[in-house]
């Protein structure tokens, strides 16, 4: 139990939230929704490492097209380092935040990041680096604005992943936890994907638009309960505890519905 509230703790958000429903129910949003869309395990399926996921040309024409239909209104809001984001989704034009709204592109412009203290950041990343070094059944994944300990192939190594990170940030005025699938990341404190989603409806092409967002982790739980505040739609892609409100299976699935929007009469 104690491990389960301490889990919840770092995750950020209680279990006992929102039933969500079938995804099927509900109807094709209007063209002009604002859409976000997470990357890794809404757009493309969850891979073993980072590196290995696949991103195909269907993603990319459906982004394509999603961003004509909606007139420029649909945003990628991803953990991810923004470049890396770039390089797989090459050709996407729309609005792209990386590091859980750390780093924006927008209209083709890199906008200003984070700011926070790149000297410490390089000492825990460094710290972190050498972990992974020692212990090599995890993987260190090095971002711009963070550093993450996937143990994916070793999931027994969670408790000692979660320890080590938290003693290394204990105390840390500017950085904290932030779970993710098989994964702790460390991340400049004040960054989410809630204030992502909030920054980029102050551009013109989101501005008073109703909101959907679609994620499948504990890293778009903020951007849930944000999203829900609105009274937008917010879509939770895969099992696990949520405040989203619909909920679909996968990927594919989530896909799936996403296309059916093509040729269906909408407002
Ligand atoms: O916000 P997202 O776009 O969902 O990104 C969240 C993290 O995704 C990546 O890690 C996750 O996907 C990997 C590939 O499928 C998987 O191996 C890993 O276990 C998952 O945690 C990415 O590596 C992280 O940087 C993102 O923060």
């Amino acid at each position: 139990m104690e491990q389960r509230l301490d889990y919840y703790c770092l995750v950020g958000f209680a279990p006992e939230t929102t039933s969500p429903e079938d995804l099927g129910l509900l109807a094709i949003p209007a063209d002009d929704t604002a859409l976000f869309l997470d990357f890794d395990g809404t757009l493309v399926d969850i891979a073993p490492t980072p590196d290995s996921i696949r991103v195909g040309s269907p993603e990319k024409s459906l982004l394509d097209e999603l961003h004509r239909r909606h007139n420029g209104a649909v945003a990628i809001v991803s953990g991810r380092n923004l470049i890396d984001l770039d390089q797989y989704l090459g050709g996407f034009c729309g609005t792209i935040s990386g590091g859980h709204g750390a780093e924006m592109r927008h209209a083709s412009q890199l906008l200003s990041g984070v700011s926070c203290d790149l000297a410490r950041l390089e000492h825990i990343k460094n710290a972190v680096m050498e972990f992974a070094i020692i212990d090599p059944r995890v993987l260190a994944e090095d971002k711009r604005y963070g550093i993450v300990l996937h143990y994916r192939q070793h999931p027994e190594l969670e408790c000692k992943v979660r320890d080590f990170l938290k003693s290394l940030i204990d105390g840390d005025e500017e950085f904290e936890l932030q779970s993710a699938k098989m994964a702790i990341e460390v991340k400049p404190k004040g960054i989410s994907k809630a204030g992502a989603i909030e920054r980029i409806m102050q551009f013109e092409e989101f501005d008073g638009r109703d909101i959907l967002f679609a994620g499948d982790d504990a890293t778009d739980e903020s951007a849930f309960s944000w999203v829900n505040e609105q009274g937008g739609i917010s879509i939770k892609i895969g099992e696990g505890p949520t405040r989203a409100q619909y909920r679909t299976q996968s990927p594919d699935s989530f896909k799936s519905w996403l296309k059916a929007q093509s040729g269906t009469a909408r407002s």
